[in-house]
């Protein structure tokens, strides 16, 4: 995948460079540049933002630089690439989306700063995308967020020691919670079950534990979720002994 980002700051995104983002570009499976759209500015000061018509407080940024920057990015002519204008005002990321973005060969994401854009730059991009319901300084916290979660999703980012399949959100539940070593910390014991090496067993405590956490913690993903028998079953349980899901 190739994703290109436009933004004044781009000595921002040094953490795309590390750990798993950072491999997964070392490995050829992610092309990524960061483009400084302050080198189009075409004016002696290089500015890039001005003050908003009919008056109000704080800068915006100017289409032309933006423009200029988006003209000199390669596209395929085959696939034509995402266009993600980091906005509070878009549509909310989730794991779905990101997804979702992960079958693209191209994303761009274009990042906004002071009060925000000139409206005419919203003809480039297909699609406004907000982190969350809060206003950041810019949008390139937003942009390494969204990134970081596309590329985890890449075929071989992952490698076969970890899997993004039982995450959290991928399977529509929470996950369950999870142990390592030693079997006893300070006296707080790793349920039995997990080391019985009883698989099916295993199976049954993760998926009831996954969906007693969604049942207490986000019982508005239930609302979409398509349960299965086995899995109505334990939710009914659930149910009738609420003290179970209260945490
Ligand atoms: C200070 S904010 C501008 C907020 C704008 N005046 C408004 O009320 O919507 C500057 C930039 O940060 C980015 N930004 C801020 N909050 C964001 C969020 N929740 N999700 C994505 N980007 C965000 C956007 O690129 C935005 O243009």
């Amino acid at each position: 995948m190739r994703i290109d980002i436009l933004s004044i700051f781009p000595e921002m995104f040094a953490p795309l460079h590390q750990s798993i983002v950072g491999k997964a570009q070392q490995k050829g499976l992610l092309d990524l540049h960061t483009h400084d759209f302050r080198e189009n500015a075409t004016n002696k000061q290089r500015h890039v933002d001005d003050m908003p018509y009919g008056g109000g407080q704080g800068m915006l940024l100017m289409p032309q630089p933006i423009f200029d920057c988006m003209e000199q990015i390669p596209q395929s002519p085959t696939k034509p690439p995402r266009v993600i204008l980091l906005d509070p005002a878009g549509k909310r990321f989730d794991q779905k989306m990101a997804e979702e973005l992960a079958q693209e060969e191209q994303l761009i994401f274009i990042c906004g700063h002071y009060e925000g854009y000139d409206e005419r730059i919203k003809t480039l991009v297909t699609d406004e995308i907000s982190l969350g319901d809060f206003v950041l300084t810019g949008g390139e916290v937003a942009a390494t967020v969204m990134v970081d979660a596309v590329v985890r999703l890449l075929p071989g980012v992952l490698g076969k020691a970890a899997s993004h399949e039982d995450d959290s959100f991928s399977s529509g539940l929470l996950e369950y919670p999870q142990y390592t070593r030693p079997e006893d910390f300070r006296g707080m014991k790793v349920p039995e079950v997990l080391m019985s090496g009883h698989h099916e067993n295993i199976r049954k405590w993760r998926l009831n534990e996954s969906l007693k956490k969604t049942l207490a913690r986000r019982p508005d993903l239930l609302e979409t979720y398509q349960t299965n028998a086995e899995e109505e079953k334990m939710l009914q349980g659930l149910r009738e002994n609420t003290q179970d899901v209260v945490e």
